[in-house]
């Protein structure tokens, strides 16, 4: 039986928080991430799922590549097409898993694989032997487990770990568990499986009742699993995973209860959830555990005063801990290069050339020129505009003017480069942002449909940026652009454009060209 006081944090935000619809990343979008999960000292990075498509394929493989100090790994079907795919993109990895699955529920086994229990024993044995060829870190998931028959699971969970299977997962599929239960099943199935010690148990836990975090914990004290699959900012299918920033600063801010430690880098944390937010669009509500703009924030009297004398008395965690920097150096148009890359480096953003830096910089001067103060959100805007129109710069924003008045209908004239070249176009619309996305459209044609819109200060005052996400769909796909600029109309167009620019390169890689 595994008592060791060291627990394992899996981190699945490339792989289930990509599962979130509308939060697909591109593959330098995840080496960003990764970086910074290895920057957290992370110790698994589920970096995607290689049988997927090309894109994830190479994104994992990418990642393999780069990143040292975490495990890699990626999820497959319990086939052999899929195990394969998966090997083939964790070749360069230094610590590489395998992760497989298969569900193991009366509903998922009959109604979806249509498979009988005994057919579904032997592809997940089948599965654990094949993906034995390429490592020895195999992860098995008997998908649906909260549902599943326990007599059953029994069976399949000795198997495989006589196949060779060193982690056992147990998912709660459909966030349906609650934490009694959950913590007890995985005690019984480690009491009841004769060769359980031989696997490192693990829990992965869905937010569909908001009890992840909470069954997660339970898994772990109740059941003794060792390892905790999480994500940024709980990100993830449906209502989400359990998030990494609350499980962990639980397990540390109640160390004497829970006795177990991790090896994460804390002070990273809110580097992370920035980054992951900004990235998939997906705004950290203010009120949201550990990473929320509220989280140390106090606006009643008793309580500021209770600060002002002890924070203790109002604050259970350091909100420099997990990465709220007190700005001792306050960034604008005087500020150079120094303090700069100092900001950079402590938001955890390592542009990896000089060239990229001073393009950075470059624009952060330009936007100190028309804002007083910049914040760390700002930087972390211009760098991710910067890495964008690095990846991709069919459509490149140049300038915008817009017309509002009472009363009549308002007009955009946007010019922008298309493959290099210069369009000037105009439309009307319901609003100004309605007039620029029309006369955008009007050149570029897409057909892709606008299904999400929406404008966050990126910090406060009138003379904050706004940061706005654009979400497309074309054809199936969903992608995400962020556009931001002390003008909204502004960084709405850009946004749009960017959005334009993640579906072309999509375009690309389906039918590139010569
Ligand atoms: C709980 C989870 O989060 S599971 C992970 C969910 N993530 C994803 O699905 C994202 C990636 N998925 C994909 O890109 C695609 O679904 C692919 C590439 C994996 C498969 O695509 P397709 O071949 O077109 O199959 P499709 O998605 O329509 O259906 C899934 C098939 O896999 C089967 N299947 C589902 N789970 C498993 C499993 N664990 N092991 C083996 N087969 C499985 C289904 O029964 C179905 O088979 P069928 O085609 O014979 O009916
Ligand atoms: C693939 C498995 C572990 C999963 O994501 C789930 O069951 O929720
Ligand atoms: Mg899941």
């Amino acid at each position: 039986m595994n008592t060791s006081n060291r627990l394992i944090i899996f981190d699945t935000t490339l792989r289930d928080g990509e599962q979130s619809p509308g939060a697909s990343m591109t593959r330098e979008e995840k080496l960003r991430i990764a970086k910074q999960l290895e920057r957290m000292k992370v110790d698994v990075i589920e970096a995607g799922f290689a049988a997927a498509s090309q894109g994830d394929f190479e994104s994992i493989r990418a990642i393999a590549g780069a990143v040292r100090e975490s495990t890699i790994c990626s999820l497959s079907r319990a086939n052999d097409r899929d195990i394969a795919r998966a090997a083939e993109a964790l070749a360069p990895a230094e610590r590489k898993r395998i992760h497989t699955f298969i569900a193991t529920s009366p509903l998922h086994m009959q109604m979806k694989l249509r498979m009988t229990p005994e057919q579904v024993l032997t592809q997940a044995q089948n599965a654990v032997r094949y993906a034995r060829q390429f490592t020895d870190d195999i992860e098995f998931s008997p998908e649906d487990g909260s549902r599943s028959d326990e007599d059953f699971l029994c069976r399949v969970l000795e198997a495989v770990i006589a196949e060779g299977a060193t982690t056992i997962n147990f998912p709660d599929t459909v966030g349906y568990a609650v934490p009694e239960i959950f913590g007890n099943t995985i005690k019984r199935l480690r009491e009841r499986i004769p060769n359980s010690d031989k696997a490192i148990w693990s829990v992965h836990c869905h937010n569909d009742l908001g009890l992840a975090v909470a069954n997660s914990l339970a898994g772990v004290m109740i059941g003794g699993a060792r390892q905790i699959e999480c994500t940024v900012n709980g990100l993830g299918e449906r209502a989400g995973n359990t998030a990494l920033e609350e499980v962990v600063m639980a397990l540390r801010t109640r160390a004497a209860y829970y006795n177990l430690t991790v090896g994460i880098d804390t002070t990273q944390i809110v580097a992370a959830s920035k980054m992951v937010s900004q990235i998939t669009g997906f705004a950290v509500q203010p009120n949201k555990a550990v990473v929320g703009a509220n989280a140390f924030a106090h606006a009643s009297g008793i309580h500021q005063d209770g600060i002002l004398k002890a924070r203790e008395t109002y604050e259970i965690m350091r909100a420099e801990d997990v990465g709220w920097t007190a700005n001792k150096i306050v960034l604008g148009k005087l500020s150079g290069r120094n303090a700069f890359k100092q900001r950079l480096h402590e938001l955890g953003i390592a542009l990896e050339s000089e060239a990229e830096v001073n393009a950075a910089f470059l624009r952060f001067k330009e936007l100190a020129d028309r804002k007083s103060e910049i914040f760390d959100e700002d930087i972390m805007a211009l760098v991710s505009e910067e890495q964008q129109a690095q990846e991709s710069e069919h459509y490149r924003f140049i300038s915008l003017t817009q017309q509002s008045t009472t009363g009549a209908v308002p007009h955009a004239r946007v010019e922008f480069l298309v493959g290099g070249v210069q369009r000037s176009c105009e439309g009307q619309g319901d609003g100004p942002v309605d007039a620029t996305v029309n006369a955008i459209e009007s050149a570029a044609a897409s057909g892709a449909e606008l299904v999400l819109f929406s404008v966050n200060a990126i910090s406060t005052g009138t003379q904050s940026q706004g940061e706005v996400t654009m979400r497309l769909s074309r054809d199936g796909r969903i992608v995400n652009g962020v556009g931001a600029d002390p003008d909204i109309i502004v960084a709405s167009a850009k946004a749009y454009l960017s959005a334009l620019n993640k579906l072309h390169a999509k375009d690309e890689r389906i039918d590139p060209q010569p």
